[in-house]
């Protein structure tokens, strides 16, 4: 039987897909375990090699997921009831973390094609949490009071309701291929939620074309919006999904934030949600700069 390093490398053509090439290698050397997999294979093959043997995987990491946004929502709902935190900056946290803690569980889930799909159900089940409350068929004052500006659970069908639509199309249009999405939920969640934190306590100037947005609110979502993607593009890439390159794409990186925050700056907020024309924005311009690439190159 060939070991591992045996395999010659037009023996794993282009085509094969990482789930593919393990399961020809498991076919191959079905004793081989992780710790034998050559040591120069990044951390993202070892977790893949894992879960390819492990039905239901992915099953049990969307319970997991959903548990964990509903017990964060629930902490923000908590401490906004006992007054520990303002009803407007908890819902700035929490829109702030909700989308990129969601996005930062991608990489746990398995190479099946599937997995996006079971992934997406995720926000969609928020989604009809916030349609049920938010057209008043339950009742539920914390979670308004949390999600919400003014308490009005109709609010829960503008902001937070386009907010969980834009993960799903997010994770099913994109998933793990793009550095796309991860950047789109960057800007929506990170940026344009920070914008909100600084602009509303240190926004005394305001645009001249906007006099409803300041340059510190909107500074704020460049500078953290750049950062955080930034953030979120080193950690997929350290899971293996795609390389990460700052000289090369740090310029492009910049170009598709500033584009994002100008579009969040423009007096259309009342006819257009944020949390839709930033994503949008950062979705339109990212394709044509960050071309989805497949989630991963075959075993060398
Ligand atoms: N570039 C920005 C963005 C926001 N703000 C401040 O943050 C407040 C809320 O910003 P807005 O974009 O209207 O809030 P949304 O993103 O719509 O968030 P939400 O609907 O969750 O309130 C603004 O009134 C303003 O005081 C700012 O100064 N500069
Ligand atoms: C108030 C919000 C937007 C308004 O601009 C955010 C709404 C958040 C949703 C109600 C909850 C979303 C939960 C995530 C999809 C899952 C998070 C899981 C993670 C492990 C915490």
């Amino acid at each position: 039987m060939r070991v591992l390093d045996e395999y010659e490398p037009e023996e794993v053509t282009k085509s094969m897909t990482s789930a593919k090439c393990i399961r020809r290698v498991l076919e191959e050397f079905p004793d081989v375990m992780p710790a034998e997999l050559p040591e120069d294979l990044p951390p993202r093959r070892r977790v893949d090699h894992a879960i390819e043997v492990m039905p239901g995987h992915d099953v049990g990491v969307t319970f997991l997921v959903l548990l964990g946004g509903y017990v964060w929502v629930k902490l923000f709902n908590s401490l906004t009831k006992r007054q520990i935190l303002g009803q407007k900056l908890s819902r700035k946290i929490v829109h702030i973390t909700s989308g990129l803690l969601f996005a930062l569980c991608w990489p746990f889930f398995s190479v099946s094609p599937w997995a996006r799909y079971l992934a997406a159900l995720v926000p969609a089940s928020n989604g009809v949490r916030l349609l049920v409350y938010g057209l008043g068929i339950l009742k539920d004052d914390g979670l308004v009071k949390s999600l919400s500006r003014e308490g009005d659970p109709r609010e829960l069908l503008r902001g937070p309701l386009y907010y969980v639509v834009v993960l799903v199309f997010c994770t099913i249009l994109f998933w793990r291929d793009s550095p796309t999405s991860i950047i789109a939920l960057a800007m929506m969640c990170a940026g344009d939620g920070i914008a909100d934190i600084v602009g509303r306590r240190f926004g005394s100037k305001k645009l001249l074309y906007n006099s409803d947005k300041s340059w510190a609110g909107s500074i704020a979502m460049f500078l953290f919006g750049f950062i955080v993607s930034l953030g979120c593009l080193w950690y997929f890439s350290f899971m293996g999904f795609y390389p990460f390159d700052l000289e090369a794409m740090g310029l492009q990186l910049a170009a598709v934030a500033l584009a994002a925050t100008l579009v969040e700056s423009l007096p259309i907020t009342n006819r257009l949600d944020d949390n839709l024309t930033v994503p949008l924005t950062t979705i339109i311009l990212g394709l044509f700069l960050f071309p989805v690439k497949s989630t991963m190159t075959p075993l060398p």
